[in-house]
């Protein structure tokens, strides 16, 4: 994304000292545009668990950074294991988070000490790498599911995408997944108009979508996720596009937290419901999505309190909730492979099924 004039991915390692760590602070925005330098990996940990970085994609990228952190201070093989269960720890539901730990795990298990967190830091950039390209692509395959809707439609006549949460690529080391259809798009000409759901209790929506659609002036209005099935009820969505944590082995989806809800509302309306996937986000040791994936409980205060600018421009957070009132906060939810109308991935589309991804993902039998 450019920003100012200059393009930035969503983490980086310092220009100037070569091994400290950069990503923004999400949990600043969109008020302000803050970037954080981590120089431990116990802070690439906090910046996780605490959502200042967040999206399946870039937890993986960053947590990989935060094993090449700690192995400039302790190479040793104790410290690995340490660190990557400790960075593994931080959110269960994304499966890109264990699968980039897998890889460096991997990747420098076999390396001698001294040079381990040189190959820290280059397998690190791989990932990082590899999450650009196959964001990209993500694009190149979805924008012929717009071009299609768009060819159906009077000249001008905008193309009416809803999305969920961020997919974009504040959730990715760059391009986004679900947003990077949407992207090019736009790019290509394409009339587009996009509901954001605002994606409570975190607000990813409101506050990180907006943001970036708003950047990049892609048209687009943001709703409140009970919006949603109203509109789809009255043909304002021609077609749903969110990201994913993991898809399972037979294509059930884990998502932000009310993702179920909408492929629901779009079953019932005939709208076309999709998902972009990256292969980092596939575990096909998983079959049964409900049975199988953790959901991640965030703490409570997320449902009850709100955070927000005041008039005065200070970034608080105030009480939504009636004071002593408990609150329940699962962070995602899964929807089952029957819901979802097929996956955009870096190797083209599938259907949501195991002889779908297999028909891609071969190697992954
Ligand atoms: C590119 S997929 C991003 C995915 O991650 C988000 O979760 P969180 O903001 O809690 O990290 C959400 O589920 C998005 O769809």
């Amino acid at each position: 994304m450019r920003i100012d004039g200059r393009h930035y991915r969503s983490v980086w390692v310092d220009e100037e000292d070569g091994w400290s760590v950069r990503i923004f602070d999400q949990t600043r925005l969109p008020w302000t545009l803050e970037i954080l330098r981590l120089t431990e990996a116990e802070e690439v940990a906090h910046a996780i668990r605490t959502m200042q970085v967040r999206g399946a994609p870039l937890i993986g990228a960053v947590a990989a950074y935060g094993v090449a952190l700690a192995m400039r201070t302790d190479p040793s093989t104790a410290n690995l294991e340490r660190v990557c269960e400790a960075l593994g720890r931080t959110r269960p539901t994304a499966i890109n988070l264990r699968w980039a730990l897998e890889r460096m795990r991997t990747a420098l298990r076999n390396q001698p000490e001294e040079r381990r967190a040189a190959a820290a830091y280059a397998e690190a950039a791989a990932i990082a790498e590899d999450d650009v390209e196959t964001c990209r692509r993500i694009g190149e395959h979805g924008l012929p599911l717009l071009q299609e809707i768009a060819a159906r439609k009077a000249p001008g006549e905008p193309v009416k995408v809803l999305t969920h949460c961020n997919a974009g690529w504040l959730a990715t080391v760059d391009y986004g997944t679900a947003l990077s259809p949407i992207y090019q798009a736009h790019d290509a000409g394409i009339p587009l108009h996009v509901w954001v759901d605002e994606t409570r209790p975190r607000n990813q929506g409101a506050a990180l979508t907006a943001w970036e659609l708003g950047r990049h002036g892609v048209p687009h209005a943001v709703v409140a996720d009970n919006a949603g099935g109203h509109l789809m009820q009255h043909g304002e969505v021609d077609i749903v596009l969110v990201g994913t944590d993991r898809v399972t082995r037979r294509g059930d989806v884990a998502n932000k937290i009310g993702t179920y809800l909408k492929a629901l509302a779009a079953r019932d309306n005939g709208v076309p419901f999709w998902v972009a996937m990256p292969h980092s986000t596939l575990d096909m040791r998983v079959r049964d999505g409900l049975a199988e994936i953790p959901i991640e409980e965030r703490d409570a205060t997320e449902v009850t309190h709100l955070a927000g600018r005041a008039a005065d421009g200070r970034v608080v957070t105030v009480r939504v909730a009636a004071e002593g009132s408990p609150a329940v906060n699962p962070a995602f939810d899964v929807t089952p492979a029957r819901l979802v109308t097929g996956l955009i991935t870096e190797r083209g589309r599938c259907a949501a099924s195991e002889a779908g991804l297999l028909s891609l993902y071969p190697e992954r039998a």
